[in-house]
């Protein structure tokens, strides 16, 4: 890529960063309020985000990029198998990762899970953020920082524990320490570092936020700038998503679909866009854009909902979808829903390719 960039001081720094959390942690409200636009889909709704999306924040000195992730949860259905998946995947190729804990609920299993799982892959520094520090007295607040602290000792220290038994069986298995088996250990230490014994329960760092109330989100860009390497910017200023236009089109009628129906339709509501073209024969000072898109759903009763009586929710799906997609084209917008019945799409490889994932 041949970008230039207008005198870039010499100390920035620039690099990825993956908020991850179990579902409803505030991963995508946090990204939101980091950018300072909406580009992620938020809903109170777990595993509402689904495609990675890019947010980035530029700052004097630095360049964060930030990829949104799904929550990183237990794998139940194919498509949770493919959700971890991509987390795994994007951990990898990161420079640091933010691990949202809500203060407001006490630390449970989902937690602990996803902790173990950054501590196992134990290469990359994990910040831990408390989110929604607003929904909380200041007493409780620094109650659950104290909680996370903990928490990040527990699950670095079984990880150091694992290690160094998985080390000891190896090395009795060869009945001591051949040259291959020091090599062995070498690239060990060279692929998965151990995680650092730092006096901050194996954190890099530990911050609380409000994304909601605007407390401390310049602090956490600050705190995961900490962790990028000197770089030039990766993206030129103002970008704020690489996301292609279409996914976000597709995430936002995926959203007005959702509103007011989310008990019934949880996880079976997909949306794939057809078309999207720029209607021929508008004056240059007002275009129009035709956009086609396929919402799926899984069971001919979800259909019925989605319609709604003589097509009033379908209708009202479309004016909603339309006020989001016309200020991010642009222009004015043509919107056509086919609402579609896939049955059982969640499970089924081939329709998860089509849709995307
Ligand atoms: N009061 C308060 N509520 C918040 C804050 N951040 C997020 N929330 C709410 O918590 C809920 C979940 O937030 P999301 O940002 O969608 O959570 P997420 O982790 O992205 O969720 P998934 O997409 O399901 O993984 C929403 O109802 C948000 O409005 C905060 O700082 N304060």
């Amino acid at each position: 890529m041949n970008m230039e960039f207008a005198s870039v001081p010499e100390d920035y720094v620039a690099g990825f960063a993956v908020l991850v959390g179990r579902p409803n942690a505030g991963k995508s409200t946090l990204t939101n309020a980091l950018v300072g636009q909406k580009v992620a889909i938020t809903s109170n709704r777990p595993q509402t985000t689904r495609h990675t999306i890019r947010g980035i924040v530029h700052r004097e000195h630095s360049q964060l990029i930030l990829i949104d992730t799904p929550g990183l949860h237990r794998p139940r259905t194919l498509l949770g198998e493919r959700l971890n998946d991509l987390v795994a995947e994007t951990l990898s190729e990161v420079d640091v990762i933010g691990f949202c804990i809500p203060a407001d609920e006490k630390i449970g299993p989902g937690d602990r899970y996803i902790a173990a799982q950054l501590a196992a892959a134990g290469n990359k520094p994990i910040v831990a953020i408390v989110t929604k520090a607003d929904k909380v007295p200041s007493d409780r607040l620094a109650k659950q920082l104290v909680a996370v602290t903990a928490l990040g000792n527990e699950v670095m220290t079984a990880e150091r524990r694992a290690r160094a038994e998985r080390a000891q069986r190896r090395s009795r298995r060869r009945g001591g320490t051949t040259v291959d088996d020091r090599a062995e250990q070498t690239m060990d230490a060279v692929s998965s570092p151990q995680p650092a014994d730092d006096g901050q329960g194996g954190w890099a760092d530990i911050i609380p936020v409000s994304a909601v109330k605007d407390y401390q989100v310049d602090g956490v860009s600050e705190v995961l700038s900490h962790h990028l390497p000197d770089s030039p910017p990766l993206y030129p200023d103002g970008d704020l998503t690489d996301e292609p236009e279409a996914v976000m089109v597709g995430e936002l009628v995926r959203e007005a679909a959702l509103e007011g129906v989310r008990d019934e339709l949880p996880h079976s509501v997909a949306v794939t866009v057809e078309e999207m073209n720029d209607r021929e024969g508008r004056p240059e000072d007002d275009p129009m854009v035709d956009v086609h898109v396929n919402l799926f759903v899984e069971r001919d009763s979800q259909k019925a909902i989605i319609i709604g009586k003589g097509g009033s929710r379908l209708r009202e799906i479309g004016t909603k979808a339309r006020q989001g997609i016309e200020p991010l084209l642009g222009a004015k917008v043509y919107l056509s829903i086919h609402v579609k019945v896939a049955k059982d799409w969640q499970r089924d490889p081939r329709a998860l390719g089509r849709l995307g994932f």
